[in-house]
């Protein structure tokens, strides 16, 4: 994967300043050899992979959905990291700094930050990856944009593309449920869903996701976790973030997973519609 993730920044950095690749032809040579020099350096499609390349995917989603957790628990069954461009923000928001001032202002008001810091965080912490010997990558929270879904594709395979889905009335109390011990940094939910089912269908179960009795004390809520910052990020995610999903149908590549409850009616079924087994199922959908 060497050298694919500096492409990254160096397609964002053409894109920004407006080269359109037909009005430039050097740009045009530079973006057919980086396609060129990602398809042979990742290979073709497929988990196992002759290369040794592990799974390439993307967790897409609206807030509270869960990707999150599922992009978690996918990323140790399939031993290849987990990156949310989320948790990328929060460690720049809590470095001291001028970026961090910066992020504050978008983060807090629901809005997204821009392409352009993103894509510095993403394409830094993938560097870091490759040179500690990653071999793929399940991203969470990237891309959000077309312009970055075109970015990221332009650049390296993305093998497919999950995009969870929840009920509307469920992803607002999942938001404000939200919450994290300030000690482990485990992640738990005090919401407990319990909604009447769809057309006559089953009621909508979610349990909350209780913390062991040493993280009660040290529970944090995220600062965005507030009901008018989730409304506004639900908003923008449908704005700027549904579009990205249809950029992913035209390819092919979406596969669309309806949650039907908590973590042990989900995973499971998540599992099969990927056509994984987890040889520890029962221990992990109970967690
Ligand atoms: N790909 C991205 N593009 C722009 N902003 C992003 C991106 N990923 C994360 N962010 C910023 O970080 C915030 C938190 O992201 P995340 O943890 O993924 O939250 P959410 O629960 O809204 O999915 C977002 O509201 C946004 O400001």
């Amino acid at each position: 994967m060497a050298g694919i993730y500096r492409a990254i920044r160096t397609c964002a950095a053409a894109s920004r300043r407006g080269l359109a690749a037909a009005a430039d032809p050097s740009k045009e040579a530079a973006a057919a050899g980086l396609r060129a020099a990602a398809a042979a350096s990742t290979g073709r499609k497929g988990r196992d992979r002759e290369d040794g390349r592990r799974v390439q995917w993307v967790f897409l989603g609206c807030p509270g959905v869960g990707k999150g957790t599922y992009a978690s628990r996918l990323s140790q069954l399939l031993d290849v990291p987990h990156i949310a461009t989320g948790d990328l923000v929060r460690d720049a928001l809590a470095a001291p700094g001028p970026l961090s001032k910066q992020l504050a202002e978008i983060v807090n008001h629901g809005k997204l930050v821009s392409d352009e810091i993103i894509i510095n965080l993403l394409s830094k912490r993938l560097e870091e990856g490759e040179e500690k010997g990653e071999l793929g990558f399940i991203l969470d929270g990237f891309p959000r944009t077309i312009r970055q879904a075109e970015i990221l594709e332009g650049v390296t395979d993305i093998d497919l593309v999950i995009n969870l889905k929840l009920r509307e009335e469920a992803l607002l109390a999942k938001c404000l449920g939200r919450r994290m011990c300030s000690q482990c940094g485990g992640n738990f939910n005090v919401a407990d869903i319990n909604i009447e089912g769809e057309n006559g269908g089953p009621r909508m179960y979610m349990p909350p996701l209780l913390p062991p009795p040493q993280c009660e004390s040290k529970l944090i809520s995220r600062a965005d976790d507030t009901e008018e910052v989730v409304k506004e990020r639900l908003r923008v995610y449908h704005d700027l973030s549904k579009p990205v999903e249809e950029f992913y149908r035209a390819r092919g590549k979406l596969l669309e997973f309806n949650l039907p409850g908590g973590i042990p009616e989900s995973w499971p079924k998540l599992l099969e519609a990927l056509n994984l087994d987890d040889p520890d199922n029962e221990r992990s959908a109970a967690a």
